[in-house]
């Protein structure tokens, strides 16, 4: 892939995580910084991958070729307008893995036509494990495109979508989903303790299920996840009265429910960032 040099505005969970998949699938460490106000987390980041930390955002962006907006929505608006001040973005492309920030925003708070992809990763991606939503607006050139593209397959897999509200179903989908499989776990792990596991034994009886469960879906992409789950419900048996309690009580219905909830607060955050 291309190795354009990146600029890191923010320093967090998110900007680690691909900080370091990128690192440790061979980017160069060199042509990354990575800025935030406080020493806390980007001199962990400089220490553990050999990336630049800085408290500088303007000066990492004005040297960067490509400018990633990793802060919270919230902040993005004040960390926009004090780069607007000082950086040409004209020859820059701008990537934003911020939940609710539109392109209409950015292109308000940074210039019109704004050479901006929007990428909704997930924090899986600290282990190459990553699963990311594209959408570029139809100013950004082909080249653009497939670097944003790279760059991403270099920390997991991709999913490009035509329409910025894409982005939202893809944070209903895989952005904030992460987060729904580990309270499952940590449910389960919490029931496997009380019938007497020590924490341990337990994480690793959760741990080695749902990784088991996972690596079997990707074994078998020609099997639907309803005949995987009907492999294991024997007729009479453990399983089909362990799926009648999540049946009875809705599971899907709360599936969707929450994944319509991540949706509509991420509508909102585009009203209120
Ligand atoms: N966490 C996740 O799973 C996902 C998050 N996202 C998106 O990623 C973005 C970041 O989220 P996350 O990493 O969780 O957030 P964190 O709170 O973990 O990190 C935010 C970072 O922004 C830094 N920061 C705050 N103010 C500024 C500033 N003025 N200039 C530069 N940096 C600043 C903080 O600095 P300091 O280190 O000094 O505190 C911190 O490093 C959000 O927009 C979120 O929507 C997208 C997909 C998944
Ligand atoms: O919770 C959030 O808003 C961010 C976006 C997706 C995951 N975390």
């Amino acid at each position: 892939m291309q190795h354009r040099k990146l600029c890191f505005i923010g320093a967090g969970n998110m900007a680690g995580a691909i900080i370091s998949g990128l690192v440790e699938s061979g980017y160069p460490a060199a042509l990354i910084s990575v800025c935030a106000p406080s020493a806390t987390h980007r001199d962990v980041l400089a220490e553990k991958y050999g990336v630049k930390s800085s408290s500088d955002n303007n000066g990492c962006a004005n040297e960067a070729d490509v400018v990633v907006l990793s802060v919270k929505p919230q902040m993005m608006a004040d960390v926009c307008k004090a780069l607007q001040k000082d950086v040409d973005f004209s020859g820059k492309l701008v990537l934003s893995i911020a939940a609710g920030v539109s392109v209409a925003r950015f292109c308000e708070l940074l210039g019109d036509n704004l050479n901006i992809v929007r990428i909704m990763p997930n924090t899986p991606s600290l282990v190459g494990k990553g699963m990311s939503g594209l959408y570029a607006p139809k100013q950004v050139s082909q080249a653009d495109r497939d670097y944003s593209g790279e760059l991403m397959t270099a920390v997991g897999k991709i999913c490009w979508v035509d329409t910025e509200e894409g982005i939202n179903h893809i944070i209903a989908a895989a952005g904030s989903a992460p987060a729904y499989f580990f309270l499952f776990m940590e449910a389960m792990q919490a029931e496997a303790q009380r019938l007497g596991f020590s924490a341990d034994a337990a994480r690793m009886l959760v741990e080695q299920a749902a990784s088991g469960a996972t690596a079997l879906v990707a074994a078998s992409p020609d099997t639907p996840l309803s005949q995987l789950r009907e492999n294991v419900t024997s007729k009479g048996g453990t399983t089909f009265e362990a799926l009648k309690v999540f049946t009875d009580r809705k599971l899907p219905e709360i599936v969707s429910e929450a994944m319509q909830a991540a949706i509509t607060r991420a509508q909102e955050m585009e009203k209120l960032f």
